[in-house]
């Protein structure tokens, strides 16, 4: 993909049409791929562009955030390449690794809104001869970042904001002399784990490597770390993570890769969750016996939800009852907008916590979800860290999707139970998953008549 996604800013949702939500007028019976995985797409990116040769990333994501990720690779010198491959959604890609001849001594690096982009890239750029000025869109800017700017400038990294000063946040400038001597760092990753898979991914490349040690409230998403340690290893490097909030990484060599990118779990759930909405089944073929994604605990949460689940010869088979389960979740991290979607359909009521973080995410998830939810007359409350969420009838209305892609698509879950519902800025999906409305209507069209009469004719306003 080139920069045609990264250039269309999501942050104007007021200026897009809203997206009319397909009701399901019977049970949905679908077999469902979804794009390559943005979190292992965007380490492999950054990997590559460190390692010591050539790689290929297969069947990558192709979206909003990793278009970012390429262009933001490209100004710091490497090249990335699109070479015809097998995967259903896009090109491969071919790596060059950065360059010691820095392209322009000066560079902006558009992070739009993606964590990865913002949290991932300035330690990158620290080992660059050259300025790298950092900013993206204007949420972007309310983002947590204080963490890696402190933590580059322990590293002996100057850091500046745009007075000059040291900033907090985005926009900020890293002072790349070409080398970072590493060695031990305490850092404060309570706010984003994706503070430590950004040291830890450049970490090698230091001439000490790396000792990153975290203190204060315990760092979320743990399964996302979990998978920075396994790509990493991967590509040859030696990591101890054997000490709880400890992370070891030796000075070495990236190995370069030739590596299929799995496709993205988190992604799959929306679709996943349309077979509970609808009582429906929806299978996934392709489905990882061994992944590090946090979205196979899909598995599990749509168990427990009161869906049969199975996965067999690699097919994940979800299928939705006569009624969704409240439950409890705890840490359900990047799903927790498409959980949230269920627990606002189901008959009992539903406990989602340590997601206190997700206030620091695309939008701050905790209110605008308890905002939507209760507009379509929910029973949505946030806790100090989570959401409790109790059954009632929802009628018509519009979800505003605030720049965030999971709102976006868990207002369309809302849509296949609740008739009349639309989604405001739908293209918003395109940060992970820009095929999100025609993958949604095949969904839908499979198992149909071919005349069939979709939502005409019908008054609004009625839960399954
Ligand atoms: O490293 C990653 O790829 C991610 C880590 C998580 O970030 P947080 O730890 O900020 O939740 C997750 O929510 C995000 O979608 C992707
Ligand atoms: C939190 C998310 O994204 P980001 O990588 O921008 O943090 C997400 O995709 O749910």
């Amino acid at each position: 993909m080139t920069g045609s996604t990264a250039a269309v800013s999501q942050d104007s949702p007021e200026a897009a049409p809203h997206w009319p939500a397909p009701f399901a007028t019977r049970p949905v019976n679908a077999t469902v791929t979804v794009p390559g995985s943005k979190s292992l797409t965007n380490r492999f990116l950054v990997l590559a562009a460190l390692a010591d040769g050539p790689s290929r990333l297969r069947a990558p994501l192709h979206s909003r955030d990793s278009a970012l990720m390429i262009e933001a690779l490209r100004k710091l010198g490497a090249t990335i390449t699109e070479v015809p491959g097998d995967g259903a959604f896009g090109p491969d890609l071919e790596v060059i690794p950065l360059s010691q001849e820095v392209p322009s001594p000066r560079t902006r690096i558009d992070c739009g809104l993606a964590g990865t982009v913002m949290r991932f890239v300035p330690p990158l750029a620290a080992l660059r001869n050259g300025v790298s000025v950092f900013d993206g869109d204007p949420h972007a800017r309310e983002r947590p970042m204080g963490t890696i700017i402190e933590a580059l400038k322990a590293l002996g990294v100057p850091v500046a904001g745009e007075d000059g000063g040291t900033p907090a946040s985005l926009p900020f400038a890293v002072e790349g002399t070409g080398e970072v001597q590493g060695g031990h760092l305490v850092i404060d990753a309570s706010a984003s784990s994706q503070f430590v898979s950004a040291l830890l991914l450049v970490g090698a490349r230091f001439t000490e490597g790396l000792h990153l040690e975290h203190v204060g409230k315990p760092v979320p998403s743990l399964d996302h770390i979990n998978m920075t340690v396994a790509v990493l290893r991967g590509a040859g490097v030696s990591v101890d993570d054997s000490v709880p909030n400890h992370w070891v990484v030796a000075p070495g060599p990236i190995r370069a890769f030739d590596q299929r990118i799995e496709q993205d779990l988190s992604n799959a759930g929306p679709f996943l969750a349309a077979a509970l909405a609808s009582g429906g089944t929806v299978r996934i073929p392709g489905w990882p016996a061994d992944t590090t994604q946090v979205g196979d605990l899909w598995r599990s949460i749509l168990a427990d939800m009161g869906a049969e689940v199975s996965l067999v010869d690699g097919v994940l088979t979800v299928t939705g009852g006569s009624e969704i389960k409240g439950a409890d979740f705890a840490e359900t991290s990047e799903l927790a907008p498409t959980v949230a979607a269920l627990c606002a359909l189901a008959t009992g009521p539903s406990r989602l916590s340590g997601i206190a973080h997700l206030r620091g995410h695309e939008t701050d998830r905790l209110a605008a979800l308890v905002t939507e939810i209760n507009r379509l007359g929910g029973d949505a409350e946030e806790t100090s860290d989570g959401l409790v969420i109790r059954p009632a009838k929802l009628h018509a209305g519009v979800v505003h999707s605030y720049a965030d892609h999971r709102m976006a698509t868990a207002g369309a879950i809302l849509g296949l139970a609740v008739e009349g519902i639309q989604v405001q800025n739908i293209a918003t999906t395109a940060k992970t998953m820009p095929d999100f409305p025609r993958l949604w209507a095949d969904m839908l069209a499979q198992g149909q008549p071919p005349q069939s009469p979709g939502r005409e004719g019908s008054d609004g306003g009625t839960q399954h």
